[in-house]
């Protein structure tokens, strides 16, 4: 798993850490490593580094070190000359970096503005920057994190930084996964760079699953040799409407893909028919199921359809129309999967809201139905009333297309039917889902049904353990 921690649990263990190292120690390894993470910067061309009042202007200072010992010429740029560290900004100079009093016609930027002691958005001269990298589109690496960006909850409330990479150090911050900011450190997740923190970390608040732990998640989702149906879970689907059939297929589709050994299927009769006919393997009508699934392109008849699902005892997934009919709480371990829109809704604020500050209102949603969320986005989230909140970093922009969360909700009612919970069945089906989303069409656009059609071979491939 990528773990992210607190900004407070960093300073712990560089706390802890320093005990046992010489001073000034941590940062010259930030900046070795910063550098390395520099090394396509060509020699002879010039750099400027925006330095900030604190560590992370001192990184940066240091690392420009680095890069003048490989011939990159480098510019300073002091957000307040009579606060910068004054180790690094002797070291820069004396290396032959030039303090300049603005930005120019500079196509590389080093970022050390502001790191995790950032109060979020910047102002005046540091906005001014920012403004002229929006401007201007140099390629701009941030140190830590992208300036401006509200660390611990990955929120950009104000101006900042925008990134094409971050270099991050010991661990990962909440910012670097989880979205807005995340958005604003580039496309990719931000290189780490190993100081030592790590035997010095507590548990994460954020964690994301990657391809190399799917051997572990095999060792609890691979049927025994003797099972039988049954022994695999079944998952009962209630989806889809006249208007939405569609939704019916899909999320069988993305339940089938799933571990369990039956799926049941209800709905009215001219739906089931059709939903048999393109999978024949669907059993039609109410039975022992281990999870449900309620509410992908759901009709006038979900409410009660959910609340049949909750009379069974098992865990539910709620999704789209049937998260109108919640109940004050919860009566079984519930996922619920709104997208910010219908988040907004259920908390009765804007989806603007929702999606300047997912986490928090992922986490209020969580708090009040006590159950875990699965907010739907670029970076979905799944957060339980209390513990770690998983974030997903698998998918693509072209996974943005109707009929996906179907597909999602019914892989995720397959994984609650085999006995997993909430937080990992919301998060393995994110991340399976988003994988195959890539694997659909490389680079190119796909439909819903193309995701559940590679759904099977993803995992596989997973549970083979590598991507
Ligand atoms: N911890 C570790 O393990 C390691 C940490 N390392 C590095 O240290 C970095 C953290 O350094 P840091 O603590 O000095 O904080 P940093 O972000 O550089 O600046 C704080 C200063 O900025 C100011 N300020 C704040 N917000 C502002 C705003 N909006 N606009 C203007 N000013 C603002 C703030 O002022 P104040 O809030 O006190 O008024 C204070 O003066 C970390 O990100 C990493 O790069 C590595 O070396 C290796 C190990
Ligand atoms: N920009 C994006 N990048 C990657 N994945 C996205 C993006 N936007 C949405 N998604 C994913 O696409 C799916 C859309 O689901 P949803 O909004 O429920 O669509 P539908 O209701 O049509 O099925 C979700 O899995 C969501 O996480």
């Amino acid at each position: 798993m990528l773990r992210a921690h607190s900004v407070q649990a960093v300073r712990d263990a560089e706390a802890a850490l320093m005990e046992r190292t010489a001073d000034g120690e941590l940062m010259r390894r930030a900046a070795r490593g910063l550098a390395d993470a520099l090394d396509d910067v060509p020699a002879g061309e010039l750099l400027l580094v925006l330095v900030g009042p604190g560590n992370n202007g001192g990184d940066a200072l240091f690392a420009a070190v680095h890069l003048l010992d490989r011939g990159v010429r480098v510019d300073l740029c002091l957000l307040d000359p009579d606060s910068v560290h004054a180790g690094g900004l002797d070291a820069a100079t004396t290396a032959g970096a030039r303090v300049v009093e603005a930005p120019g016609g500079h196509r590389w930027v080093l970022d050390g503005v502001l790191g995790i002691g950032a109060r979020p958005g910047l102002r005046d001269r540091a906005a001014q920057w920012a403004e002229w990298i929006d401007e201007r589109g140099p390629v701009v690496v941030s140190v830590d994190v992208p300036s401006g960006v509200g660390v611990d909850d990955g929120t950009v409330p104000g101006p900042h930084v925008a990134a094409d990479r971050v270099v991050t150090f010991g661990t990962h911050k909440v910012a670097s996964l989880v979205d807005p900011a995340a958005s604003v450190g580039g496309v990719g997740l931000p290189l780490l760079v190993d100081i030592g923190l790590a035997p010095h970390l507590p548990d994460p608040v954020v964690e994301a699953i990657e391809d190399a732990d799917g051997t572990t998640w095999a060792a609890r989702l691979h049927p025994q040799a003797q099972t039988h149906k049954y022994g695999r879970g079944v998952v009962g689907i209630a989806a889809g409407s006249q208007l939405y059939a569609g939704a019916a297929h899909l999320c069988v589709a993305g339940a089938q893909a799933g571990p369990v050994g039956m799926l049941r299927f209800v709905g009215s009769e001219a739906l089931s028919e059709r939903v048999v006919d393109r999978a024949p393997e669907v059993v039609v009508g109410r039975g022992r199921v281990q999870a449900w699934v309620v509410g992908p392109g759901a009709g006038d008849d979900v409410g009660g359809r959910l609340a049949d699902a909750w009379d069974d005892g098992v865990p539910v997934v709620v999704d789209a129309g049937a998260l109108e009919h919640l109940p004050a709480t919860v009566p079984c371990p519930a996922l619920l999967t709104p997208h910010a829109g219908e988040l907004a809704a259920m908390l009765d604020v804007e989806r603007d809201d929702v999606e300047a500050a997912p986490l928090e209102h992922a986490r209020r949603a969580a708090e009040r139905w006590q159950a875990t969320v699965l907010l739907k986005g670029r970076r979905t989230l799944v957060v339980g009333p209390d513990g770690p909140a998983r974030v997903n970093v698998s998918g693509t922009p072209w996974l943005a297309t109707a009929g996906a969360g179907d597909v999602l909700a019914g892989l995720a009612g397959s994984l609650l039917a085999a006995g997993l919970e909430p937080l990992d069945a919301g998060s393995l089906a994110a991340f399976w889902h988003g994988r195959a989303a890539e694997a659909a069409n490389p680079g190119g656009p796909i439909v819903a049904s193309d995701v559940a059609a590679a759904l099977p071979r993803t995992i596989a491939r997973f549970l083979g353990g590598g991507s």
